[in-house]
């Protein structure tokens, strides 16, 4: 009988979704040593009211003695959850963060923000994709942002290097997908180099806050909490494509693109349109090269939908969702509004097969 008290029927659906607080999940990417575990010790060991739990990763067998050091101060490296003097949870891993995250639930109620370092070399598009499709991990946590570390001296280096023929260059994936980015170590470069690598940045991802830094010292506020995967509201999402510049058409770099299309679109054409794009891959550009989507956001207008609806996507995967918003509440009339991070993209193509869907 005692199960029957945990039947969901006696709790309103409302209520649990209401009283089960999730806990936001940060992601720090970057390139190998660009500063992300600087980052991670210095919020370790400053002083803020968060009681924030770090997950580092150790891939980089060089660098690991010495990072775990740092935070450890015992000189040991360590894979159980260490309680720090300021409230903070730290974990240092070897392999990917997931088993961690997991281990760290246990912990429940100890914490109320993670961050989680990938590793230099990893797609952290990927670790934003196990929250979508960990359903499990998905009811206890959620993805608040993605911030990326570049090293001021090598960013430009690191983005701009050729990769064989089919491969994206990671530094500058990394750049594509963050919502914030951190120029570190601008201590050594000179103030040509920092506007260089600032541009470099922007060109790539037209909607990056850029903060700039040395020992990767931030203001926590500028880094946290975010909601950059959930409370993308019509308005900014708005006033982000109204400052945007175009930015110009280039072949082999990542690039910003984005547009506007009033109307509506049935749901079943909307998919189809995003799954030819992020799954098929058949949305070929002028010169006959797929475009490859990173990163995808959007404010859609859904034929039948009162609710204004949001896509977010990352790689193969995306997200519709239905905001609080209603369109007659809003004072915008109904419109799309997309922005598409990635390679081999024409706007005018993307324009023109958008409105087709919308049509047919
Ligand atoms: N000069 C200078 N050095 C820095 C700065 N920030 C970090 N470093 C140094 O850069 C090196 C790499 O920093 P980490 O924080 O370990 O970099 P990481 O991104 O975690 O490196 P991986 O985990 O190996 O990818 C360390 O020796 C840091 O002390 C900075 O602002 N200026
Ligand atoms: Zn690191």
């Amino acid at each position: 009988m005692e199960d029957e008290e945990d039947c969901p029927e006696l709790v309103p659906i409302t209520d649990i979704t209401q009283d089960e607080k999730k806990i936001p999940v940060t992601i720090i990417t970057g390139y190998l040593g660009a500063g992300k575990t600087t980052l991670l010790n210095y919020i370790l060991t400053e002083q803020h009211n968060k009681r924030i739990a770090v997950i580092i990763n150790e891939f980089g067998e060089g660098s690991a003695v010495e990072k775990s050091l740092a935070i450890s101060q015992a000189g040991e490296l360590y894979e159980e959850w260490l309680e720090l003097r300021n409230g903070c949870l730290c974990c240092s891993v070897k392999d990917n963060g997931l088993k961690a995250i997991e281990n760290l639930m246990q912990k429940k109620g100890k914490f109320d923000y993670i961050l989680l370092e990938t590793t230099g070399l990893a797609d952290p598009g990927a670790v934003a994709s196990m929250f979508w499709v960990d359903a499990e991990l998905g009811s206890d946590i959620y993805l608040d942002g993605i911030v990326s570390v570049v090293d001021a001296k090598y960013a430009l280096q690191h983005i701009q290097e050729e990769k064989p023929e089919g491969l994206i260059n990671e530094a500058a994936r990394q750049v594509a997908l963050a919502d914030v980015l951190i120029i570190n170590k601008t201590d050594l470069v000179s103030e040509e180099k920092l506007d260089a690598v600032r541009s470099a940045v922007s060109f790539i991802n037209g909607f990056v806050k850029i903060l700039e830094t040395q020992r990767s010292r931030v203001d926590l506020m500028d880094i946290l909490d975010l909601h950059a995967f959930d409370s993308l509201s019509g308005r900014s999402l708005q006033d982000k494509l109204v400052t945007s510049t175009g930015h110009p058409h280039l072949d082999k770099s990542i690039v910003t693109v984005t547009f506007e299309v009033p109307g509506s679109i049935s749901e079943e054409n909307l998919n189809l349109f995003i799954q030819n794009l992020l799954w098929e891959k058949n949305v070929i550009n002028m010169t006959g090269n797929a475009m490859e989507v990173i990163r995808l956001k959007g404010l859609v207008s859904v034929t039948d939908k009162p609710q204004q609806v949001i896509l977010q996507g990352v790689h193969e995967l995306y997200d519709l969702e239905e905001t609080q918003i209603s369109w007659q509440d809003s004072n915008d009339s109904r419109v799309n509004r997309m922005v598409f991070i990635g390679r081999h993209l024409d706007k005018k193509i993307l324009v023109q097969l958008f409105r087709s869907a919308m049509k047919s």
